[in-house]
């Protein structure tokens, strides 16, 4: 995915990225669109508005291109209007033939595309700035800071209605830190701080770590710190043009003569539509406008308000028809069959317009009545995240419960791992991405999503690879869904430790609890604790994974995985904090505490029964559990 990294010495220039070339016969009727959504967004920055969406498209609903702006920080209307304006001619001009495109500038960004772009969440392109500056005094001191401010600053802006805010902290008596943060405001609360949580996540990685100042912008979030204040900054922000450009697709042959009416019949209709709908409405918000007659279709979502609705906001977007899965599933054949959990069967399934579905078939013991299973299904539907297998919908028809996922093409985890010639096919780099992906969606359900859901029995076989072994969790809602009982108990406590399980076998290969020799190992955590201690932590390591990967980061990843599963669950680090330790390799690690009953050197005799699995052992009904707790 592109990345683009700004010069060090420069936070002021516009960025920007064109992708996807058109090709297709309605080339011409697409930039036609394109040019009439920009001159759009462009007139509405003069409205006072901070953020602006919008659609247009041809007859039927063709040739459709969405686009919005945002103001990415409370500034003067006035500067905000000036960036959109210049930003929108910037991309009009550099990026004739792209079918997307964005623009970043240090007050404000404009994008369009094909795809209805709003309330999703995207990562890519992304644009990222450090500065030239160290930072100098102590280091530590200053990410702990800085690590505190950005964490309060997401939870701030995901909340707040505009999606943004900026704060000030004191580093010593004399300097501050500055930073802001920003969400598209049409993304949920919750969509907004995993994408965020991301962008925090890729300050020891990718950028800025140790510097006095950086940057992450992400199609949809982004955020900046720095130790001087940005106003002054954005009061005498250059409007100069840009860096010398990135390769420009090149533009295509003239149109003909009868795309040149329709472009006339557009240019004439969008300022007409425009008066009118500021006549009527005053505010010029509105959601919809149909122009049969001349048979072009202009949709404005929202202006300051978050109007967009988001599909999955009604029941209804999210019921299916029997006769539709029966038929994305061919009746269910045999051949469509995916596999059996403790739920019921799984079916791949390909609606009418080719989406893939995975269907999971509930079997009639899932006793739940009919309203609080859609009730059910709405509340875990609206939990999306790139780590969590997103819920579609369901069907309920006569005794059928159904429930419709996103198809995740790759299987799960534990069919690569514990098979002794396909998990030679996970490099280390995959399993970091792996754990690291799992640490995300984990720490979504725990902090970020409003349900705090806790997947209480997280094991390799509920972790889907998608196309690019990207990690999705499945099953995390399971519990409420069907109404299994839940367990009175503190759960924050257990799901650490199958967090700390997992890297485990992650990293060996070797599963907790089964019984061929060379495969597995009794109890995974007695195993690295054999190993800790005698300062052999590499000998758990998978002997078959091959390429390069250093020790360092291996040792540390060993590390995590044993404060996670720590006897006491006071002393074992919260997601949020295992997801910092995952992206920052030079962070001095607490020393993990040696369960009591281990006797590495003696015999086991004096071991508590149950204790050393009690609370990793396998849910013996193969049914998994997930459960809620508020906070
Ligand atoms: N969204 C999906 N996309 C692709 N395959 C899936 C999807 N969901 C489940 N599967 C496959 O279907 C099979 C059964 O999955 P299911 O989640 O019902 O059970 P499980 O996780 O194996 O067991 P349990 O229900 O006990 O947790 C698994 O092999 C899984 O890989």
């Amino acid at each position: 995915s592109p990345i683009i990294q700004a010069p060090a010495n420069d936070a002021t220039h516009p960025y920007y990225n064109c992708t996807r070339n058109i090709t297709s016969a309605s080339g011409y009727a697409y930039r036609s669109n394109v040019k009439t959504l920009l001159d759009w967004l462009s007139s509405n920055s003069s409205n006072n508005a901070r953020y602006y969406n919008a659609k247009v498209s041809s007859q039927n609903n063709m040739d459709a291109v969405y686009g919005l702006f945002l103001c990415i920080r409370d500034i003067d209307p006035k500067l905000c209007q000036l960036c959109v304006k210049e930003e929108t001619k910037l991309i009009s001009s550099l990026c004739t033939t792209a079918k997307e495109a964005i623009v970043w500038h240090t007050a404000c960004f404009v994008r369009y595309s094909d795809r209805r772009i709003f309330s999703i969440v995207e990562k890519s392109p992304e644009l990222y700035y450090m500065s030239e500056k160290d930072y100098v005094g102590e280091v530590g001191r200053f990410n702990n800071i800085l690590w505190d401010m950005l964490n309060d600053l997401r939870n701030e802006a995901a909340n707040a209605s505009g999606k943004l805010a900026d704060k000030s902290v004191n580093i010593t008596d004399n300097q501050k830190l500055y930073g802001y943060v920003w969400c598209v405001p049409y993304l949920s609360s919750e969509n907004c701080s995993w994408c965020l949580s991301d962008a925090i996540a890729e300050i020891p990685t990718s950028c800025c770590r140790g510097k006095s100042g950086g940057a992450i912008f992400y199609p949809s979030c982004g955020l900046k710190f720095d130790l001087n204040p940005f106003h002054k900054a954005h009061n005498n922000v250059a409007w100069g043009p840009p860096p010398p450009p990135p390769t420009i697709p090149r533009a295509s042959a003239p149109p003909g003569k009868g795309k040149q009416k329709t472009l006339t019949i557009i240019v004439i209709i969008v300022p007409i539509v425009v008066s009118l709908v500021l006549l009527v409405l005053g505010s010029g918000c509105f959601l919809y406008r149909k122009d049969r007659k001349n048979q072009h279709d202009i949709l404005k979502e929202s202006c300051n308000v978050e109007k967009f609705g988001n599909d999955i906001n009604s029941l209804e977007s999210l019921q299916f028809e029997f006769a539709e899965i029966e038929a994305a599933t061919n009746r269910f054949a045999a051949d469509n069959r995916i596999g059996k959990g403790g739920f019921g069967e799984v079916y791949k399934g390909i609606l009418l317009d080719g989406q893939e579905i995975a269907v999971k078939r509930l079997t009639s013991s899932s006793g739940q009545g009919a309203v609080e299973f859609k009730n059910e299904v709405h509340v875990i539907a609206k939990l999306q995240h790139r780590n969590l297998v997103r819920l579609l919908g369901f069907c309920l028809e006569d005794e059928e419960k159904i429930l419709i996922f996103e198809y995740v093409p790759n299987k799960s985890l534990d069919y690569f791992l514990f098979d002794p010639q396909k998990r030679k096919l996970l490099s280390w780099s995959q399993r970091q991405k792996i754990i690291k992906g799992v640490a995300r969606g984990i720490l979504y359900l725990h902090e970020d999503s409003r349900l705090k859901i806790i997947h209480r029995d997280l094991k390799p076989s509920d972790v889907l690879l998608d196309g690019n072994m990207n990690p999705k969790i499945s099953d995390f809602g399971m519990a409420r869904i069907v109404s299994v009982d839940q367990i009175e108990e503190n759960t924050c406590t257990i799901v650490g430790t199958y967090f700390g399980i997992m890297v485990l076998e992650i990293i060996s290969g070797k599963k907790k609890g089964c019984y061929a020799e060379s495969e597995c190992v009794d109890d995974i955590r007695r195993y690295a604790w054999t190993k800790w201690p005698e300062q052999t932590p590499m000998e758990l390591m998978d002997p078959n994974i091959e390429g390069t990967y250093s020790h360092e980061e291996v040792i540390n990843y060993i590390h995590i995985g044993l404060l996670c599963v720590q006897e006491n669950p006071e002393d074992r680090p919260t997601m949020a904090t295992v997801a910092f330790y995952l992206n920052s390799s030079s962070t001095n690690l607490p020393s993990p505490l040696e369960p009591p009953y281990f006797k590495r050197n003696g015999t086991e005799d004096n071991m508590p029964p149950n204790i050393a699995l009690d609370n990793i052992s396998d849910s013996t009904n193969g049914v998994t559990m997930t459960e809620f707790f508020p906070r």
